[in-house]
């Protein structure tokens, strides 16, 4: 994985800083009014703690002179008022920070997930596809790197924030004694290095079980069903897969958790070991200012309550400072990867794509392997398409019609040779090419909304009454079914549905047949075995209705179903990536060779022709 590669190699303090650029510029976009207006309090805010410190130091001094009969009761009292005022202070902007810190942790997961979903539906498809790559560093941007980008103005205003603190106790603290706020400093040290050799551990750590931890989640939604995109519970009941499903979680889950818990048990050693020298300087400094205070008791017992207050918070504002840097630097390896996603090249889709009056579809030399593949699914393909034949494409299994589909729609680009619909380059025109085609995937959408939703999709732009829509329906045979829902063309139809209100297989497809219909500007329409989970009378009276469905549309029809073959103009016999045979069902009968061999084959199977 190439996340693991750029592991090895350190980041340039240039392309850090851009990055580092990047994500305050995003970040302070997704930022609301209201938290950049608390942390501009903040910064006042990060006076109050060596404000308070004083504070503390006074009313001690005060009661100490109460006690010595040298003050009256009236001055501290005023300066406990003052001391209550600063803590509400200090609360309510604690408060108000984490209520805006929360609101902003939101707007950073829309932020993200809107990101994801921008660029999962603007990349070439072939990452979508096939790049493993590509996949990992969506996972990755969910997990990690999309809210490191979307915080990290605020991670930068908190270090600001944290170093007007240090420096404030600082000048105060020196009054007191250079060495004890040396000192302090310095007990911070391991702390810091250990926050810095985290970050590079959990990084190293998260891409390396990222695989671990994606199969856990799938393998735990194969199993519970969870998720509306595991279909398989009918499977995993029916064949008792539960023992092999939990025996495979737990093994990827433990390793998965093995790793994580390694790190962390390393984590939490090291944290404590920094802390008991930290807490034992702390106790150090504290005696050391009561030997002072008992040596020299005209310092006051203030000071003591000034060093021992300011003591701990130096601590904390060192190691945030030091850490928030760190912290800050060390996140944008995950930046980085975030930002990636957004430099993945996208489709190039023409502002102003053109109507195709005549939409031939040549191909010309073409020869496709899919990326991470070294075999050709096409192999030096070429074929002349003309406007408004019927054309079946059959084959066997992995012969390549679907590739041959995908190619003609611009899903994927050629690896050599070149695709024209209409006399224009694919690549170049994919938008004016697809707004020419209107297509039946094999693994076509199961959209969770109504059903006129769904067949409407594939044209927002056309307008509709629900009575010609019906007509559209009866065509597809879907009429049927549809008048039979309790609300018609307006019943919510999927796996949320209310209800559960789903539909079969076959009304599913009869759907996508009728939503390829309904893009009726199409000149070309590619049906990829549209019958496949259809029962025979619905198969029938489809291809019986074939050319009232296809109109005047060029028409390529993949199927299995070799006796549908003479409703079409041409055949394409696909094999090994090539067309091997083509002709009319007459022709290619009388040749003898491989669709002669596959269609008696079915023949025989049904025991006589089947005629369309
Ligand atoms: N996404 C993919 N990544 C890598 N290889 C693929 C991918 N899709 C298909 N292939 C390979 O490309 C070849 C052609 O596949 P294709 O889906 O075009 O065949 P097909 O003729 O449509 O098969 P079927 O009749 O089973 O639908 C096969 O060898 C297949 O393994």
């Amino acid at each position: 994985m190439k996340n693991q590669q750029e592991l090895k190699g350190r980041l340039g303090i240039g392309e850090v800083l851009r990055i580092a650029g990047k994500a305050l510029q995003v970040s302070f976009r997704t930022k609301s009014t209201m938290s950049l207006f608390v942390n501009l309090i903040g910064f006042a805010m990060a006076f109050v703690p060596v404000w308070i410190s004083m504070t503390l130091r006074d009313f001690t001094n005060h009661v100490q002179q109460i006690f010595q009969g040298q003050e009256t009761i009236m001055t501290a009292l005023l300066v406990l008022g003052l001391l209550i005022l600063l803590y509400l202070m200090q609360t309510s902007y604690l408060f108000a920070s984490d209520y805006y810190a929360e609101v902003d942790r939101q707007r950073t997961t829309r932020y993200m997930k809107k990101k994801i979903i921008e660029s999962a539906s603007s990349v070439e498809y072939k990452y979508i596809e096939n790049e493993g790559d590509y996949r990992d560093k969506l996972a990755f941007a969910e997990m990690s790197g999309g809210s490191q980008v979307a915080q990290s103005m605020q991670q930068s205003i908190v270090i600001l924030q944290q170093v007007i603190t240090f420096v404030s106790i600082t000048l105060v603290l020196l009054d007191v004694s250079l060495l004890i706020v040396m000192i302090l400093i310095a007990t911070c040290i391991p702390a810091v290095v250990l926050s810095i050799k985290q970050k590079d551990e959990d990084y190293k750590n998260k891409t390396k079980s990222m695989k671990d931890g994606a199969m856990s989640v799938h393998l735990f939604y194969m199993a519970s069903g969870a998720n509306e995109n595991c279909k398989s519970m009918n499977d995993v009941r029916f064949f008792g897969m539960y023992p092999w499903i939990k025996d495979k979680w737990r093994d990827v889950s433990m390793n998965y958790l093995k790793q994580k818990n390694a790190v962390s048990r390393k984590h939490v050693v090291y944290n404590s070991l920094a802390d008991i020298l930290r807490n034992g300087v702390y106790i150090g400094i504290l005696l050391l200012v009561a030997k002072q205070i008992y040596d020299n008791p005209a310092i006051g017992l203030g000071v003591f309550m000034l060093v021992s207050t300011l003591a701990v918070q130096l601590q904390n504002a060192t190691t945030k400072v030091f850490v928030g840097i760190a912290q800050f630097f060390g996140d944008i390896r995950y930046m980085k990867d975030f930002f990636e996603l957004d430099a993945t090249p996208k489709e190039k889709l023409e502002d102003h794509p053109q109507v195709l009056d005549q939409a031939d579809i040549v191909f010309e030399n073409v020869s496709f392997t899919y990326p991470n593949s070294t075999m050709q699914a096409l192999k030096n393909l070429s074929i002349t398409i003309k406007q408004g034949e019927k054309i079946a494409i059959v084959g066997e299994n992995g012969s390549g019609k679907s590739t041959f589909a995908n190619l003609l729609c611009g899903m994927h680009q050629p690896t050599s040779g070149e695709v024209t619909v209409g006399g224009l380059n694919v690549k170049n025109y994919l938008a004016s090419v697809r707004n020419a085609i209107s297509v039946v995937f094999q693994n076509f959408g199961r959209y969770e909304t109504s059903i006129k939703e769904n067949i409407t999709f594939s044209d927002r732009s056309r307008k509709i009454t629900d009575e010609d829509l019906e007509k559209l329906t009866k065509t597809t045979n879907a009429f049927s079914f549809i008048e039979a829902q309790p609300n018609g063309l307006d019943e919510t139809v999927g796996t949320f549905s209310e209800g559960g209100n789903d539909l079969s297989g076959g009304q599913w497809q009869k759907v996508a047949i009728t939503r390829a219909m309904y893009r009726d500007k199409a000149r070309i329409m590619v049906l990829d075995e549209p019958t496949s989970a259809l029962d025979p009378v619905a198969e029938a009276q489809l291809y019986r209705d074939f050319a009232k469905i296809t109109g005047d549309k060029t028409t390529i029809l993949i199927s299995h179903r070799l006796g549908i073959t003479t409703i079409v103009d041409r055949i394409l016999v696909f094999a090994d990536g090539r067309i091997i045979e083509e002709g009319d069902h007459t022709e290619l009968l009388a040749k003898g060779g491989q669709y002669a061999a596959m269609y008696h084959a079915q023949a025989q199977w049904y025991g006589e022709v089947v005629d369309f």
